[in-house]
């Protein structure tokens, strides 16, 4: 099997590139501008000095572990403690910049098997043990806090060894995976066999098959694909009481959909053991393009048309102006040069881009392409070629890399997301970014707020939201804390979901009542207290204190 390489512990990727440390110049002088900010440095703590507790796993208990799972799969050592504290969002990254570990599990277990896993779970149960399943720890809503009110020491259960594509049933287009398999490797491994998974987060490089089924994750194509929800067709839940099979035939109907409620359960219901998911043969035409409205209402009402029509391509991004405008002076060469000439020629300087991508059969793609252009143009919009949506594409993972080298340099940095339907869509945009901007405005500094619509469904729109501001050095928690409540509270006041993909974790979690109601929370507690009796899985996570 191909190599998953490390996370670093202090932000992104397998380790912090030496040369080129730097926030892009063009960046910097349009930052500075934009946002009052003050470049400094602010570099992390080195990690050596980052403090951890001693482990509190009772010995008796490292000894059945070890007798369950082999000494060499059950660690307590420094390194591998630092690896599995927390996530990736902001708050867990200041929190490890700032040398602060105190969410560090106790010990890491390494299970190989659904046996294994289901073996481990009943002895940590029967002696109250939390455990916490680790897939890629790319969670960016505390869903690795493992946080538990009895304050019960905490076993991470990683699963990275069961991380191979088991099989595949090509006239089926099923493949069983592990896991613990990450992006890249199960694309490698299908891709020998023309075979495709397409499901493409941001966090591709290093988020599981296993995390995208228990956060209900969604990917730059699940406009066309579907998000994982409908890729997953059946998978395996270990839980402290025995073993769960779910998802058998092509579709059911014996009853409601236990399937639906082991995808999304956060860690909270078992640990996902295998997966069952849907492929497709690798697409024949792949053709990415970028075209530009006039405005962002004008662009949401493209995308609703082409929506109605059944006409949305794979991909769907439309970035609002200020989106637009930061990414058009922040990019750099000779291609971004032309760009900004050619739209400020047409009278676009201040429109919004939208990015668009197909792929398929080539006669079906020409077609979609052919007869959404018409509908798109009748609503105004301009189409600037493949060039632009194929430097999108290009540099599609390369956000996550960024933020660390802002962060280094006294930057806040975030995102959050929703969806709603088409008609909401406009006012929850304007909810949010008012929030935002009066929470983080402060005297001669404000935030940069870029928006884009991705993942178009027939009845709405996701809406995500990267936060840019000037850091609060004395209290930086605080500063994104109240931020992100201001945030929170307004897009569902204004009709948002709660969220369309992060999923719910710790940070989401006082929110959850608001979201499924007070019967709708009791009926996840009832299930929960059915598989996990004394509430050692995940406890800090989906449900409210
Ligand atoms: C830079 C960045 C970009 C991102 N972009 C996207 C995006 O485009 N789309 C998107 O959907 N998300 C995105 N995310 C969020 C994150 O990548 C997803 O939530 C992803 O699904 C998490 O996968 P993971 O393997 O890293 O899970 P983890 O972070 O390890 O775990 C996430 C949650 O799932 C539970 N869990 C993990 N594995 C299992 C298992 N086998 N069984 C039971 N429970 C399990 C954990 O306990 C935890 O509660 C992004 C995150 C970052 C940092």
């Amino acid at each position: 099997m191909p190599e998953q390489p490390e996370m670093t512990i202090q932000g992104w990727g397998p380790a912090r590139a030496a040369a080129g440390d730097t926030v892009p110049k063009a960046a910097r002088r349009y930052l500075t501008r934009e946002l009052g900010w003050t470049p400094r440095d602010t570099p992390p703590v080195p990690v050596a000095e980052i403090e951890l507790a001693p482990s509190r796993l009772p010995d008796d208990v490292r000894t059945v572990l070890v007798g369950l799972l082999g000494e060499e799969n059950v660690l307590t050592d420094r390194d591998a403690r630092l690896r599995h504290a927390g996530g990736k969002s902001y708050l867990d990254l200041l929190r490890r910049r700032s040398g602060d570990a105190s969410d560090a599990p106790d010990a890491v277990v390494l299970p190989g098997s659904t046996e294994e896993t289901a073996a481990l779970l009943t002895a940590c149960s029967d002696r109250g043990i939390v455990v916490v399943p680790f897939g890629g720890g790319t969670s960016v809503v505390g869903g690795l806090a493992g946080m538990d009110p009895d304050d019960r020491p905490c076993v991470v259960v990683d699963l990275s060894r069961m991380a191979g594509l088991q099989a595949v049933d090509v006239p089926s287009s099923l493949a069983t995976v592990g896991p613990g398999m990450r992006g890249p490797q199960l694309e490698e491994a299908l891709g020998e066999q023309g075979l495709t998974l397409g499901h493409l987060p941001q966090s591709f490089e290093f988020a599981t098959i296993g995390g995208y089924a228990a956060t209900r994750s969604a990917g730059q194509q699940s406009t066309g694909i579907g998000r994982f929800d409908d890729l997953v067709a059946g998978l395996t839940l270990a839980t402290p009481v025995g073993v769960l099979e779910l998802g058998h035939a092509p579709a059911s109907a014996a009853g409601p959909d236990l399937l639906g409620l082991a995808v999304g359960s956060e860690g909270t219901l078992g640990v996902i053991t295998e997966v069952r998911l849907r492929v497709r043969p690798k697409p024949r035409t792949v053709h990415y393009e970028g075209w530009s409205f006039r405005s962002w209402a004008a662009g949401l009402a493209g995308l609703q048309r082409l929506a109605r029509h059944d006409l949305l391509p794979d991909v769907v991004r439309l970035s609002d102006a200020d989106e637009t405008r930061a990414n058009l002076l922040m990019a750099t060469g000779a291609g971004a040069r032309a760009l900004r000439g050619a739209l400020k020629a047409r009278g676009r300087a201040d429109g919004c881009l939208l990015v668009l991508g197909w792929e398929g059969l080539p006669t079906l793609v020409r077609a979609r392409m052919k007869t959404a252009a018409s509908v798109l143009r009748e609503d105004g919009a301009l189409r600037l070629g493949s060039k632009v949506g194929e430097s999108w594409r290009a540099h599609r993972f390369d956000g996550p890399y960024l933020r660390d080298r802002l962060m280094d340099h006294g930057l806040l940095v975030e995102t959050l997301e929703t969806a709603a339907s088409w008609t909401a869509l406009p006012t929850v945009y304007d909810a949010v970014l008012r929030a935002l901007r009066t929470s983080l405005t402060r005297e001669g500094k404000r935030p940069l707020i870029m928006t884009h619509l991705s993942h178009g469904y027939p009845t709405g729109g996701s809406l995500y939201f990267t936060v840019l501001a000037d850091r609060d050095d004395e209290l930086p928690i605080q500063q994104w804390l109240t931020a992100k409540r201001a945030a929170t509270d307004a897009l569902m006041s204004a009709g948002g979901t709660l969220t369309h993909h992060h999923a719910v974790g710790a940070d989401h979690r006082p929110w959850l009542e608001r979201e499924v109601g007070p019967l709708g929370v009791e009926v996840l507690r009832v299930v929960k207290q059915r598989l996990d009796p004394n509430g050692i899985l995940n406890p800090g996570v989906l449900l409210p204190e």
